[in-house]
């Protein structure tokens, strides 16, 4: 069972992906990331509401799996960039998060 709703996790994201998008405070970066990253890692037990009733192992259900861990992989990027110091290299990181949405909402959403 999953904590939230996958559309709520979908918010949190979005939402903090914005602020990501706005700041070039680290702190504030290093927070809206890991908040990013808990809703991510959280949607990834859930079942998108198109693929209902398929099973985990699906080949769908896998790919959707997959296209979680490219943001996953994606914020880690960003955040080791944070973490040097790196501000415009992390910015840079996240502006790529946007191709991932979009593939997988064509695909999921
Ligand atoms: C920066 C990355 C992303 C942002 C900002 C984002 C944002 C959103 C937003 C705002 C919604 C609408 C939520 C609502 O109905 O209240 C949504 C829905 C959805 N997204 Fe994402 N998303 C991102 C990445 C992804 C990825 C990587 C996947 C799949 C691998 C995904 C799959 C979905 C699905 C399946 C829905 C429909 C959920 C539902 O109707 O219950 N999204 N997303």
């Amino acid at each position: 069972a999953t904590a939230r709703e996958l559309s709520e996790d979908m918010d949190m994201i979005a939402a903090n992906y914005s602020a990501v998008l706005h700041t070039d405070n680290p702190a504030t970066l290093k927070q809206a990331l890991a908040d990013m990253y808990a809703a991510a890692a959280d949607a990834r037990d859930a079942t998108p509401p198109k693929l209902r009733g398929q099973a985990p192992e699906s080949p769908q259900m896998q790919d959707y799996r997959r296209g979680i861990d490219t943001l996953l992989g994606q914020i880690e990027q960003a955040q080791a960039k944070v973490e040097k110091g790196d501000i415009e290299g992390a910015k840079q990181v996240a502006g790529q998060f946007k191709q991932t949405r979009d593939e997988n909402h064509a695909k999921f959403r």
